[in-house]
């Protein structure tokens, strides 16, 4: 696992852009997982950025998103299928194709979860998965729990991720109670992970996932498991480092 503290936000999505941009140099055709929350928002800049000044292609990419609210249909203003073609892909090559966020309207989510896993098997695996961190230690939606699914899955919202997230509705009380997420097994299975936080409000549980022990009551801990880890912090959030 590689900590690194950075001088500023600015900094911090520069290097995560950087690193996912010398990925597609290197692998035109490489899958990347991404991430929603307000954590990747620069980092998504600063690639469609590089991509209008002919730094970056995405052509030839694939893309699988961690999760998505059940209920929300994909044209919802609020789902993560919006917040992805919001923030991303409208802004750069990417075949619209070849990118995936699971469908959290499905009739059938089972089969749904597993065609996310399919998806993993048709043109990964994931060679990058960019993450955020809840304050609870959850990744993609995969809360604390005495155990942990593996495998792509519907989950039951924690209160306090709905309370974090009503920020984005307006009012709790539109907040899906459920989403589909990736499982940590899924995720684990990427060939690198850049996990990414910033502010003093994760400073702790930062401190606490990557110097704590290893549990399924908070789910980031298990990256300490992965043999590639990059985790890129602003000087709040890696505050206990220094
Ligand atoms: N499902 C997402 C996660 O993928 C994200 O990492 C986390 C932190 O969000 P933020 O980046 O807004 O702090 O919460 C959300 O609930």
């Amino acid at each position: 696992m590689n900590i690194r503290i950075l001088n500023s936000r600015e900094d911090l999505n520069a290097t995560a852009a950087a690193v996912i941009a010398s990925l597609l140099l290197n692998k035109p055709q490489a899958m990347l997982g991404l991430a929603t929350g307000s954590t990747p928002i620069g980092i998504y800049r600063h690639l469609v950025e590089m991509y209008r000044k002919g730094q970056v292609s995405f052509a030839r990419a694939y893309s699988v998103n961690l999760d998505e609210y059940v209920g929300l249909p994909p044209e919802h203003p609020q789902s993560y299928r919006s917040f992805m073609n919001e923030h991303l892909f409208q802004h750069i090559d990417i075949p619209l194709a070849h990118t995936r966020v699971p469908d959290g309207n499905a009739a059938d989510l089972p089969a749904e979860c597993a065609a996310h896993e399919q998806a993993m098997l048709d043109h990964g695996p994931v060679d990058l998965q960019l993450l955020g961190i809840g304050h609870n230690g959850h990744i993609g939606f995969n809360e604390p729990g005495h155990g942990l699914t593996g495998a792509t899955h519907v989950v039951d919202l924690e209160e306090r991720t709905r309370t974090a997230n009503a920020r984005f509705f307006g009012n709790i009380d539109d907040v899906p109670k459920q989403a589909v997420t990736m499982g940590v097994g899924t995720i684990l299975k990427a060939k690198q992970i850049i996990l990414v936080a910033f502010g003093a409000d994760k400073e702790d549980i930062v401190k606490q996932a990557f110097t704590g022990p290893v549990t399924t009551k908070c789910p980031a801990s298990l990256l300490q498991c992965h043999p590639n880890v990059l985790i890129l912090l602003d000087q709040e959030a890696g505050g206990w480092l220094n």
